[in-house]
């Protein structure tokens, strides 16, 4: 027999939930014995396909920082637990990023790849998210791109990755999937996996020639997908933006494209003092353009309003099934506006429950 390196507790208690909401698969008894059966013999227990998907879209109902759950039932879940060769798992997220671009109506949808078994080490994505934008310092110290993905573009250049002979703010980096027992594998994303939105303004006609542009599908890489018991460190989920993360944050905060002052001048405004309350008037018309230009192109996009609505509606339904909501106010209410939100004028309960996603151990490398 092997020594147990599951959670037997936590194992047991992710059956009987299964179970307690899928009465259809009748007594949870014959599932624990089995469960405990393979423990005993092996250290670890292997999911059935229904338990995967059940466990992937409960982790996504239990993601206390995620406004957008009201769709936890519709994650597609593909069963990619097979894969451990990680130039094989680098191809897989690419057709992930193909089924769900889905041509511009984003579809929610995680890839589960090989769990950490014991003698068996797990690959694991390096990017933060699939698709990422370069940043490279100059030599006088500013970046061109994002700068959040400083780090990660030197990585792929050390690994062999050559940029666009002309670099540029939003050259699409490569993906890169470790193993420790394997040589690392490096995959560039073919452009028609990436499906992008140029950025214009609905009155502003000069901001469409600053040549903006964001990627339509976020989709995290680096979090771990713990579910009875049993941790899959390399489960990339997506869903669609919430306009905010790109106008209010990638090409607003100061460490990332820092646009503000720059679009403030374009617009002639006084950005002498922040008393003119300049930077909230470029605020608003950067997310207005992001929101146009993705509605424009037909690709799925949601606005802070609605979504802070949905969310509610969310905690409701669930409350209505006897489920406490967990929500990290911190987290939930948006970047801008936040009083003018629903999700601003009130509390929630912030106990952590698993199934869930956590920081992955390259999370801040
Ligand atoms: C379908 C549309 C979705 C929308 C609009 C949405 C929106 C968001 C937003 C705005 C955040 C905060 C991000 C930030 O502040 O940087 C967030 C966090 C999060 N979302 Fe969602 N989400 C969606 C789907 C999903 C899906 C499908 C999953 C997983 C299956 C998911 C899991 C999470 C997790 C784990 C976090 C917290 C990440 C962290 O702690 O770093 N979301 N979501
Ligand atoms: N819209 C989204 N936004 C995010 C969801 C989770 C995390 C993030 C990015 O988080 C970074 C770490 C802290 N802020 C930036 C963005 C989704 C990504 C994947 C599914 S939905």
């Amino acid at each position: 027999s092997a020594a147990p390196t599951v959670d037997l507790a936590e194992a047991e208690e992710f059956l009987r939930l299964h179970h307690s909401e899928h009465p259809e698969l009748g007594p949870v008894e014959y599932r624990l014995a089995e469960m405990h059966a393979e423990v005993a013999a092996t250290g670890t227990y292997r999911h059935t396909p229904d338990e995967l998907t059940f466990g992937a879209r409960v982790a996504w109902r239990n993601s206390a920082r995620c406004i957008g759950r009201l769709y936890w039932r519709s994650l597609k879940v593909r069963d990619l637990r097979d894969l451990r060769d990680p130039k094989e798992v680098a191809d897989e997220c690419v057709e992930h990023l193909e089924l769900a671009g889905n041509g511009g109506k984003v579809r929610p949808v995680i890839s589960v790849f090989a769990p950490d078994e014991p003698g068996r080490p797990a690959p694991r994505i390096r990017n933060e998210q699939l698709i990422r934008y370069a940043g490279y310092v100059g030599s006088d110290g500013g970046v061109l791109g994002d700068r959040r993905n400083v780090e990660l573009t030197a990585a792929a250049i050390d690994l062999g990755w050559r940029p666009p002979a002309r670099r540029g703010p939003f050259d699409v980096l490569p993906l890169i999937v470790e193993r420790e027992d394997a040589e690392p594998a490096m995959v560039e994303l073919p452009p028609d996996a990436v499906l992008e939105v140029p950025i214009g303004h609905p009155e502003l006609p000069w901001l469409a020639d600053l040549g903006l542009r964001w990627h339509a599908v976020p989709a995290i890489s680096n979090m771990r997908l713990r579910i009875g018991g049993i941790d899959y460190p390399a489960a990339p989920f997506n869903g669609w933006y919430m306009g905010t993360e790109i106008g209010a944050r990638n090409f607003a905060d100061v460490d990332r494209y820092d646009l503000l002052p720059y679009l403030g001048r374009r617009m002639g405004l006084d950005t002498s003092s922040v008393r003119t309350l300049w930077k909230d008037r470029v605020l608003v018309e950067l997310n207005r353009a992001v929101l146009h230009s993705f509605t424009q192109a037909g690709v799925t996009i949601t606005d802070h309003h609605t979504e802070s609505d949905r969310f509610l509606t969310h905690v409701e339904k669930e409350e209505a099934a006897g489920r406490s909501c967990p929500a990290d106010w911190t987290w939930i209410v948006p970047p801008m506006s936040s009083g003018i939100t629903s999700v601003f004028h009130r509390y929630y309960d912030k106990r952590e429950l698993v199934p869930n996603f956590f920081p992955g151990d390259t999370e801040g490398v």
